[in-house]
């Protein structure tokens, strides 16, 4: 595409250098830079991509998009105000608007956001819609497999994947839109079909100044959406954003168990295998059995069904989905070749999200016991570190406090932000913090009946420590372990 023809779609403060070139690709990282290409600089928390405009010439870039002139005289120079918002524009103009044709739900809230996207998938995929999907996970394309990196992709990434969505007949997709995304423009250009509002509690607070900041950024998305909004009203935050949202043109709707709301899940009976419970809403009146026994399973369904009920998906379409869907990866996940004692690998990486998986388990457990494996990541929110030790510490039996991704932090010092908040309560804990010998002490440790949590890590495949990313997998390390140990 001619420089000028993407030039004409944004909003420049000023040019230097010819127009007339053809750009062959678009980047954000020098690194990856090749031949008759446009690079935009963008200015980090690490580092600013202006620094690398030699970098990025060196490798044939021909064209820069900047917020500072870099005088080289080699390359054709466009200064705009914000290269991070011009970058989103400027993507969906080089890779043809692709999302126009393509139904996008966006969920996002601090918990629930993966566990809600594989519903949604699921159920609009039983419905004969071809569906994308991108999240923390990774990003689906007609059965193929791309592992994230991140939550949501900047958005020259993202227009380029729903340019291949596009090109392989998609015609619906949906994806986590986190808060980083929604304040580092990285979702902007985009207009979604439903926009989704899980919950909101403390998480992030590295990035976002306080809670108020990161409500505001969650909130953008409900201002980005052309059919509806779906927000879970027993959340307080949810209720906050819903009074402000139901004054746009866009129709609110909202669920939950304990408000009243447009759908709501009533009659609510728990096993330790599944959960049945009844749906009612406009037109919608259905009971629903759900393999994941636990609340916020059941949360997640109603954002789902909300969901796919107003894209038109029959209501016994959406039950037939739930009832065979089979969880997500590394939520709320039995270990099923462990039968001494349940072992269930859990994602959770919030105090919210902690607090209700072992209440989950405490409710199973009885008289018997819970034990919780779980530590914090570093180089992310350090608040929440002594709050998930108190939680762990008046929860469980016992509490193995150990590593979660401590990247370039000391890992004993995130150790002992946990202990600081466990040392709080009366809960029993050992601190370990290889995360394999954890598991192991939390494995030698349980009895009969007990229910072992290891919480944090989910479907991650890796340990980061220090710069080393290492293969770690909890689910695969708990079969080895209970290998080693003669438990299976
Ligand atoms: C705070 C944040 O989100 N930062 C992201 C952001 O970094 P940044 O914009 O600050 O970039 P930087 O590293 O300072 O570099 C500035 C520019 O110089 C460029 N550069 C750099 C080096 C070089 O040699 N050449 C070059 O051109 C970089 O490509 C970049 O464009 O852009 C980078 C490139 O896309 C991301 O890798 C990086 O994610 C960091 C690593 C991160 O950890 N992000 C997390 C917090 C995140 O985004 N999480 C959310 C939510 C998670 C959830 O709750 O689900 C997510 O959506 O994943
Ligand atoms: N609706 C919910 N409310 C509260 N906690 C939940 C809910 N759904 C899931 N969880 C908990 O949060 C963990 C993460 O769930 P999930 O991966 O679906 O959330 P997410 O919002 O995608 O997280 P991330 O921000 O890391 O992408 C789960 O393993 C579970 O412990
Ligand atoms: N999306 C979350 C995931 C945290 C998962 C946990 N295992 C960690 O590494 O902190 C984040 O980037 O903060
Ligand atoms: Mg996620």
């Amino acid at each position: 595409m001619k420089l000028q023809e993407l030039l004409d779609y944004i909003e420049i403060d000023d040019v230097k250098g010819d127009t007339n070139q053809t750009i062959e690709g678009i980047y954000y990282n020098s690194q990856k830079v090749t031949p008759n290409s446009l690079f935009i600089c963008i200015k980090g928390f690490k580092t600013d991509g202006h620094l690398y405009v030699e970098d990025a010439i060196k490798r044939g870039a021909v064209a820069i998009l900047c917020e500072d002139i870099v005088e080289t005289g080699k390359a054709t120079m466009i200064k705009v105000k914000n290269t991070r918002k011009t970058m989103a524009a400027i993507a969906n103009k080089f890779f043809d608007f692709p999302s126009k044709s393509i139904d996008l739900v966006g969920v996002t809230g601090t918990n629930g956001k993966t566990s809600v996207t594989y519903m949604i998938k699921s159920i609009l995929e039983k419905s004969g819609r071809k569906t994308g999907l991108i999240g923390t996970i990774a990003t689906l394309v007609d059965g193929e497999k791309i592992d994230a990196t991140r939550t949501t992709p900047e958005s020259l990434d993202l227009q380029k994947l729903f340019k291949k969505m596009k090109n392989v007949g998609i015609d619906s997709c949906v994806m986590e839109v986190s808060s980083h995304s929604l304040d580092l423009e990285r979702v902007e250009e985009i207009t979604y079909k439903v926009g989704v509002f899980t919950n909101l509690s403390p998480d992030h607070l590295d990035f976002h100044k306080d809670l108020m900041s990161y409500r505001e950024a969650k909130k953008k998305l409900f201002y980005k959406t052309s059919l509806c909004n779906v927000i879970n009203i027993d959340d307080a935050d949810g209720k906050v954003i819903g009074k402000e949202v139901k004054k746009l043109d866009v129709p609110l709707l909202t669920y939950g168990i304990e408000e009243e709301a447009d759908y709501v899940a009533k009659n609510i009976k728990m096993s330790f295998k599944e959960v049945t419970f009844d749906v009612v809403g406009p037109n919608f009146n259905e009971t629903i059995t759900l393999g994941i026994p636990v609340k916020f399973a059941i949360y997640n369904a109603l954002a789902a069904i909300v969901s796919c009920h107003v894209l038109k998906v029959p209501a016994k379409e959406i039950v037939e989905a739930l009832e065979e869907f089979k969880g997500v990866p590394g939520r709320f996940e039995m270990v099923k070749e462990i039968e001494k004692f349940s072992v269930i690998v859990d994602y959770a990486h919030t105090p919210d999200a902690l607090e209700n998986v072992l209440k989950a388990a405490k409710g199973f457990a009885k008289d018997k016991r819970v034990i919780t494996v779980f530590g914090c990541g570093g180089d992310r929110d350090q608040t929440k570190r002594p709050v998930m030790g108190q939680i762990s510490g008046e929860l469980s039996d016992l509490t193995i406090i150990t590593s979660d991704n401590p990247r370039t932090e000391d890992p004993k010092k995130i150790l002992l932000m946990v202990e600081e908040g466990i040392g709080k309560t009366n809960g029993k804990y050992e601190v370990i913090e290889d995360r394999r010998e954890a598991i192991k002490y939390a494995l030698k440790d349980a009895t009969e009946g007990d229910i072992v949590i290891i919480a944090g890590k989910g479907h991650e495949k890796t340990q980061v420590i220090g710069q080393e990313v290492l293969v770690f997998d909890d689910e695969q390390v708990a079969i080895e372990i209970a290998r080693e140990e003669g438990l299976i």
